[in-house]
Formats: structure tokens, C-alpha cells, sequence
């Protein structure tokens, strides 16, 4: 395909996604109907529609719209590239530029384009809670997210894992957001058909959730609750840093814990499974990875940060103040409770820890995760009994 004819399809399918298709279903059907398009082509139509979704609100504005044809002028002049080069009208190529079109162009550019990127209800919120340090991490999550990977100790070394990806060609460097995080610099696409991936050496995770899990007190012996194990992430994290805890996972949904069975043979860990209601009590660590608006991990999911809205906030704080209610039930007599998100957000972090506090819990620890740091945005905290 040609540059104008990926910019065609990617017009089409913002358009498509702004009808309310999910983005990743709107890429698989799009690849399904033009077999012709070879990888090459997908992964550049991706990375278009993924950076329109990141920074629709700065393209928009550079554009003249936010439907897909504005977006994408908006994404070639935030990029300096000359729109007559890639509008042509030939072969698959967007038509010509119309002329109301070129004059949006031609209209100054706003100086506050990263902070467009933020869903207008949210951009003062975030001014407020994030202060100093907004525009910069308005400007970080505005790029593509790095890939990190999870050396599994129980498997080989960081060095080893390191050597291993270097010979099917996939470089990588250490981060020093934890002892485990490799960042991938090349190669990324290969690493799940990797030796280092299909034999549980390396994992795929965040090195934010990495560290978050860094935290967790473990010991061998533990009886262990990942109480909201999703996919398993940190379930695996956990069981990789201390083997020889007893890590149970459970998920109100239990289909989302569908691929941890085969995650945790390639890593060699031991995780049961519990299906909600059977789950006993007295764990000495329950972690709580609660479901969230994901405003740490927008750049990975972009979409959702448009989709959110204050009704459906104000619905997940409360849903995760239930959650934490039923997880305290399960900790055991001078246990401890682990509370983590994937949000920068003080309603979903801070704020749950104070209402645990005014119930009786003290805080061990706390810590955020700034993308600014080169990982997600994360939070994770761990609390105690007060005696
Ligand atoms: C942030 S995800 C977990 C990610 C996972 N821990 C990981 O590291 O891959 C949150 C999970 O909480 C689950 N969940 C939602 N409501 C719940 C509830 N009331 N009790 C337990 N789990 C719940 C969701 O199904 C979802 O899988």
C-alpha cells in the first residue's frame, strides 16, 4: 500500500471507531476484508489510528474536526509533513484537500495542545492534582507506550534473558524501574513468537506494575490473595519474586483468569484458582489490583480516556471502595492489604486509602508511579490493622 492509501484506510476506520466499534475489533475486521495489506501496512495503519486516539484533541484542533479525514491533517501537521504530498487523489489516496480544509490549516496552532489530549471535564482535575508537572505528563502520554518485559528470576538472570532476546534479534535494555523490567528497544513485534517468551523467561508487563509488585510483602509460607487477578499479571509477578508462597488468584469475572493456567506453566509457577464464594480467609497478604479508569495506561488504551465521563468515575470509586470492604474481611489477624490501580487519579488512589484509614487501617506504604518515569502512571499502597 501506498503512504496515502494507509492514510485512506485509517480515515476510514476512525470513522468507524467514532460510531462506537472498539478499536482493536475495528483493526482485526479491517484486516480481515483486505488481505491484501501486509503486516507492514496493519502496523502502520495502527500506529495512525492509535496516535489520532492519543492526541485527537490536539489533532482536532490542528485539523479542523474530529472526524477521521481532519484528524489525520491534524496528525500530518502536528508532524510537519505536507498534506498535498499525501491528499492526492490517486490510486487509494484521500481526495484533494478541499478548500476549507487548507484554511483550517492555515489557522494559528493553540498553545495548549497537550493538554487538549485530556478529556475537557478532566483537564482542570488533572491541573489541580498534578500541578507542576502536568504539561510534561501530558506531553509523555501523548507518545506510543515503550513495551516492557518481566525477566522471571525463577527462570535466569536479567543478563541471561537480555542475551537470549539478543539472539532472535529483539534488543532490549535494562529499566531502572525495577530489578526485573527490561525495556525493548527492537524488535517488539517478535517477542511473543520469542524462545525467551514461549519459555516463560520473559513475561509482558509494565515496569510500573513491575515495581508496584516489587513492594508487596511476601515471605515463603505465605498464604497469598490476588483477590481481582484479571489475567494474572500480578498474580505471576508474585509468584516469580517469592515461589514458595501460596498464591491463590480470583476474579469476580473467573473468564478473565482464563490464560493464567497457561501462563503459569510456561513461568513453572504454582497459582490455584478460586471461583468467587469459595475463597475461605486468614490470607496473610490480600492484594486488591482494582478495576479502574486505567488513566495511567490511556497510551496503551486511548479510547478509554474518552469514554470515561464523571458518572462512570464516580461508579468505579465506589465499586472499588466494595471491593476493598470485602477484601478486608479476608486478611488475617496482623496481615496485610495491598491496594494497587493503573490511575493517576486521586479519587481512585489517595482518597480510597483515607476511607480505609478512617476505618481502622494505617498505611505502610504508599507510592504513585509518574509516566514520567517511563512506565504506566500506577498507584500501590499497602495497610496494616491498626492495633
Ligand atoms: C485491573 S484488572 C486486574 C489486572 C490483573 N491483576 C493483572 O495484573 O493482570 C481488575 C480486575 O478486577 C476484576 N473485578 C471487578 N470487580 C470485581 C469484584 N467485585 N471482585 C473481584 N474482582 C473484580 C475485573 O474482572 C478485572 O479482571
Amino acid at each position: 500500500m501506498t503512504p496515502g492509501a494507509r492514510i485512506s484506510a485509517a480515515i476510514s476506520l476512525l470513522d468507524r471507531i467514532a460510531t462506537g466499534e472498539p478499536a482493536e475489533r475495528a483493526l482485526t475486521n479491517w484486516a480481515r476484508a483486505n488481505r491484501y495489506a501486509g503486516s507492514k501496512d496493519r502496523a502502520a495503519i495502527r500506529d495512525h489510528v492509535f496516535d489520532a486516539l492519543r492526541c485527537r484533541g490536539s489533532f482536532a484542533a490542528l485539523g479542523g474536526g474530529d472526524q477521521g479525514r481532519a484528524l489525520m491533517l491534524g496528525m500530518l501537521r502536528a508532524q510537519g509533513l505536507d498534506p498535498d504530498a499525501l491528499f492526492t487523489g490517486e490510486g487509494y489516496a484521500p481526495e484533494p484537500l478541499s478548500a476549507a480544509e487548507r484554511a483550517a490549516l492555515t489557522l494559528p496552532a493553540p498553545d495548549d495542545l497537550a493538554a487538549r489530549d485530556w478529556p475537557a471535564w478532566l483537564r482542570p482535575i488533572l491541573q489541580t492534582e498534578l500541578g507542576d508537572d502536568f504539561v510534561a505528563i501530558s506531553e509523555a502520554m501523548r507518545a506510543r507506550a515503550p513495551v516492557f518485559l518481566r525477566v522471571n528470576l525463577a527462570r535466569g538472570t536479567r543478563d541471561q534473558a537480555q542475551a537470549a532476546l539478543e539472539a532472535e534479534a529483539i534488543a532490549t535494555r535494562p529499566h531502572p524501574l525495577a530489578a526485573t523490567a527490561l525495556e525493548v528497544t527492537q524488535g517488539a513485534r517478535a517477542v511473543q513468537r520469542s524462545q525467551a517468551y514461549l519459555t516463560g523467561l520473559v513475561e509482558v508487563q509494565d515496569a510500573a506494575s513491575q515495581a508496584a509488585a516489587a513492594l508487596l510483602p511476601l515471605a515463603p509460607g505465605d498464604r497469598v490473595l490476588d483477590y481481582c487477578a484479571g489475567g494474572g499479571g500480578k498474580a505471576l509477578a508474585m509468584a516469580a519474586a517469592c515461589p514458595q508462597a501460596h498464591i491463590t488468584a480470583h476474579d469476580a469475572d473467573p473468564g478473565r483468569m482464563r490464560d493464567l493456567p497457561a501462563r503459569a506453566k510456561r513461568a513453572g509457577a504454582k497459582i490455584s484458582q478460586s471461583p468467587p464464594g469459595a475463597l475461605g480467609a486468614g490470607y496473610d497478604l490480600v492484594l486488591v489490583d482494582a478495576p479502574c479508569s486505567g488513566s495511567g495506561t490511556w497510551r496503551r488504551t486511548p479510547e478509554a480516556k474518552w469514554r470515561l465521563d464523571r458518572a462512570r468515575l464516580e461508579a468505579l470509586c465506589e465499586l472499588q471502595s466494595q471491593i476493598l470492604s470485602q477484601a478486608c474481611d479476608l486478611v488475617a489477624q496482623g496481615g496485610a492489604l495491598a491496594y494497587m490501580t493503573c490511575s493517576i487519579l486521586r479519587a481512585e488512589n489517595e482518597d480510597q486509602l483515607a476511607r480505609m484509614v478512617a476505618k481502622g487501617w494505617s498505611i505502610q506504604q504508599a507510592q504513585r508511579f509518574s509516566p514520567l518515569s517511563g512506565g504506566d502512571g500506577f498507584f500501590a499502597a499497602v495497610l496494616r490493622r491498626t492495633q
